[in-house]
């Protein structure tokens, strides 16, 4: 076989439209251990015989539908490596933004703060606020009702060596985190908020998702409208408090009209876009 180098593999992936060029780049960081940022300048990097065969073989259940995050066995979210396998969603790119909204709040309050990632699924919105915000929290709890992804969720927060500031809960939504008295200033929460009739969920989600992460009653909204009548019950309402949703781009309106009637002007709330003009998260201050 002639020499092989990067260049050429790159090239040679680019020509299957379903793989996608950060994709070809990851499976060939992963498979070569070069750093994902360090492919593009490693173009002229001659492959091995074994190397080449591996990245030929992930590429080819990439191209069968296969996410590659389980594939790999990781997705990276906000430049932290998280763990996924299949009992876990692979975090999405529009979630990273929720930590945007938090890390300015952190640092706009000077004070240690109890934080409680809802729905948790891989912990990745709770691992990345401890690693970017290091100094200002005192506690963060991980809570899902899935055994299976709770077991993720801990193996992640090994791997960032946060195990001294975080607790694992296992509670079907607020349930146990209410009987417990746990109370926080910062609740963050990207629940199952597809409604069962929703007929557009992309193929490949339904086929290789946990179903669990997906759906929820009431046209999607249950476990928004649950949150938000608990507020008080599960907020440290006496400090400054934040909660950060992620939406689906269709409920917005539902949400305002519950909000209206629910929260009336007890508290200041509002939505944002993402990055994709969706509207996307509902943000709730008091
Ligand atoms: C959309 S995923 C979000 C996972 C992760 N937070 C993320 O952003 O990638 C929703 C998560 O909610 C969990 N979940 C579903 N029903 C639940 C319930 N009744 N109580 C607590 N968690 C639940 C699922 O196991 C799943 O991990």
């Amino acid at each position: 076989m002639n020499k092989i180098n990067i260049k050429f593999v790159l090239n040679l992936l680019s020509k299957n439209e379903k793989i996608g060029k950060s994709d070809a780049i990851e499976i060939i960081s992963f498979v070569t251990r070069i750093e994902y940022s360090e492919v593009l300048f490693s173009l002229d990097n001659e492959l091995s015989r074994k190397h080449f065969k591996q990245i030929i073989k992930i590429s080819k259940s990439v191209a069968k539908g296969k996410p590659l995050a389980y594939i790999l066995g990781y997705k990276i979210f906000r430049g932290h490596k998280i763990i996924v396998n299949k009992n876990t969603l692979i975090p999405r790119m529009e979630t990273e933004q929720m930590i945007d909204f938090v890390n300015d709040f952190i640092k706009s309050n000077n004070v240690k703060m109890d934080i409680l990632d809802l729905c948790s699924g891989s912990g990745c919105i709770g691992i990345s606020v401890a690693l970017e915000n290091n100094k200002n929290i005192n506690k963060i709890v991980f809570s899902d009702v899935s055994k299976k992804a709770l077991a993720v969720t801990k193996t992640n927060i090994v791997r960032n060596k946060l195990s001294n500031k975080t607790e694992i809960v296992k509670s079907n939504f607020l349930d146990s985190l209410i009987a417990n008295k746990n109370k926080f200033n910062i609740l963050l929460c990207n629940p199952p908020y597809i409604d069962f009739n929703d007929k557009d969920v992309d193929p490949t989600t339904l086929k290789f998702e946990p179903k669990l992460a997906l759906y929820a009653e009431d046209n999607g909204l249950f476990f928004y409208k649950k949150a938000i009548a608990n507020i008080d019950v599960i907020m440290k309402t006496e400090e400054k408090t934040l909660l950060v949703f992620e939406i689906g781009w269709k409920q917005k309106k539902h949400l305002e009209m519950f909000l209206q009637k629910e929260l009336g002007l007890k508290y200041n709330w509002k939505f944002e876009k993402d990055y994709f003009n969706n509207w996307r998260y509902l943000i709730i201050k008091n």
